[in-house]
């Protein structure tokens, strides 16, 4: 029998079997641009029997500790398999190896705590009795799982933020239908495998592979759907609350994270971590540095060290232990990330470094004199990429920050502990990191945004708060 690794051709993964279908989707190796595998195309029918399969699955419950094990036992096994996905996100997303690995392990851990937040779901005692009238009676509240959960996921994350949804969503007891990003659909596809292995009951994990839009609708359509978590652009997270109706929905979408560094801060370490965290995974980052708003003071001497600190990042293959940074999704988006840097420097932005494209890969790219009509400013870059502008005020960069659409994270770098609580509770975004980058991340945390960026948050406990219903009881005794 063919290992995963060696297959070329992968089916749906339906009631724990590959499906097979005429139509075929090719996935290709981000950084050579050549096909590495076919995946299936799901049709109407599929998009049914993966719900209605989910749904039949939903009816034999499994108890917290089943739930427990079999995500502890999943995660064991991606920790066990780490190289053989790592070298897979390396392939279909273009991720630097070193990069590629970290995503594994976080995906591993995010499994583990969604294991753990499973055992721990309580409602609360309600008291009732205080309501004149009420004095026989007792409540309390239980959480219940919503039932089939539609999880619609991202090409820049491909496991990891799979991981944030099935997780959670198993570990509450719900049943899952994911449909991952056309461009990265392989790692997810291994991973059913591996819950497979774990032994999931057919039906609560299902895959379906395709068109994004079609299978979108097709689960729109389908009332036997209870929930939706999405994570991508704001314009699909847009379409899929508009019309799914009264169901829950948990949006985690697009945004154009800003960091303010302020005159008192450690300007070449505040320039160094900005670095890091514009262009890691090639920008393509909903949290990456975009926006940088530093104090006119140390105006230059910041963009000096952020020019030095980019001019060592190591640019190219990303199956080499060396690389950095790799190519962007496909050359489509490489070629729109060169197309803004050149508008914005027709405006009147400045390139310090980068500012080229070989085909998939954008170099990374620093821009100053940017103003906040620019595209590069306003909109989201998705790309390697960061705008560095000036303040003279504390209040200006504030201002500056919330001059967005979008708000999911945002990070300040000083020492003046007034002005960063001050910036902390002015800024309107999901989360405010002091003294580091809003690329700032670890799995356990509430995470999710404001305004454009989204609806609900992710953590596998918040998660699960979204994927259950509180349910009172009440006792007449
Ligand atoms: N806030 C977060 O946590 C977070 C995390 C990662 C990525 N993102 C955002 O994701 C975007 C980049 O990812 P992308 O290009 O894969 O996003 P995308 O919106 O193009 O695609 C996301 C998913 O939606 C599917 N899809 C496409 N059209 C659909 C439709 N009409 N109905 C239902 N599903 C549809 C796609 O096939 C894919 O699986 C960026 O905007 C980024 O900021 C946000
Ligand atoms: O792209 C956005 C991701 O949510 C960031 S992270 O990989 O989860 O840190």
């Amino acid at each position: 029998m063919q290992t995963f690794e060696q297959q070329k051709e992968f089916g749906l993964f339906i009631n724990n079997q590959n499906k097979v279908t005429e139509q075929k989707l090719n996935v290709l190796d981000k950084y050579s641009l050549e096909p590495i595998a076919q995946v299936a195309h799901a049709g109407k029918n599929d998009v049914e029997e993966a719900v209605q399969g989910a749904l039949e699955a939903f009816k034999i419950p499994l108890s917290p500790y089943e739930r427990y094990q079999i995500l502890q036992k999943a995660a064991a096994r991606l920790r066990e398999e780490q190289e053989a996905f790592a070298n897979l996100l390396v392939k279909e997303v273009g991720k630097p190896i070193n990069e590629a690995r970290g995503e594994v392990s976080r995906s591993a851990l995010t499994l583990e705590i969604a294991a753990e937040e499973g055992k721990r779901i309580a409602g609360e005692g309600v008291p009732i009795e205080a309501a004149p009238g009420s004095e026989n009676r007792r409540a309390y509240t239980v959480r219940k799982p919503v039932g089939v959960i539609a999880a619609i996921t991202p090409f820049n994350v491909p496991l990891n933020l799979v991981c944030h949804k099935i997780g959670p969503a198993l570990a509450s007891g719900n049943c899952v239908v994911l449909k991952p990003s056309d461009a990265t659909p392989l790692v997810a596809l291994k991973l059913a495998e591996i819950f497979k292995k774990a032994g999931l009951p057919s039906g609560r994990l299902q895959v379906l592979t395709g068109n994004g839009a079609e299978i979108g609708n097709w689960l729109l359509e389908n009332n036997e759907v209870d929930m939706f978590t999405f994570t991508g652009s704001t314009s699909v997270g847009k379409y899929i609350k508009q019309n799914a109706g009264l169901r829950k929905v948990t949006l985690e979408l697009g945004n154009n994270s800003a960091s303010i560094v302020h005159h008192d801060t450690n300007i070449q370490a505040a320039a160094k971590a900005v670095a890091q965290k514009s262009f890691n995974n090639a920008g393509q980052v909903c949290i990456s540095v975009q926006r940088v708003f530093v104090h006119q003071s140390i105006h230059d001497e910041f963009v000096q060290h952020l020019r030095a600190a980019t001019e060592s990042i190591q640019v190219g293959d990303p199956g080499k232990e060396t690389t950095d940074v790799g190519p962007m999704i496909s050359e489509e988006a490489a070629q729109r990330v060169e197309d803004w840097v050149e508008e914005a420097v027709q405006e009147g932005a400045k390139v310090q470094v980068g500012g080229r494209r070989k085909e998939a890969v954008f170099y990374p790219t620093v821009l100053t004199n940017v103003t906040e009509k620019m595209r590069v400013s306003y909109d989201e870059v998705f790309g390697p990429v960061v705008c560095v502008e000036s303040y003279t005020e504390e209040e200006e960069s504030i201002q500056k920050v919330n001059n967005s659409d979008y708000g999911l994270q945002a990070g300040i770098f000083t020492n003046d502990l007034n002005f960063a609580l001050q910036a902390a509770e002015e800024i309107e975004v999901g989360g405010v990191i002091i003294n580091d980058t809003p690329g700032y991340r670890v799995d356990h945390m509430p995470y999710g945004g404001v305004k454009n960026s989204g609806t609900g948050k992710e953590g596998p406990k918040y998660a699960i708060e979204e994927m259950t219903e509180e349910k009172l009881i009440v006792w007449n005794r």
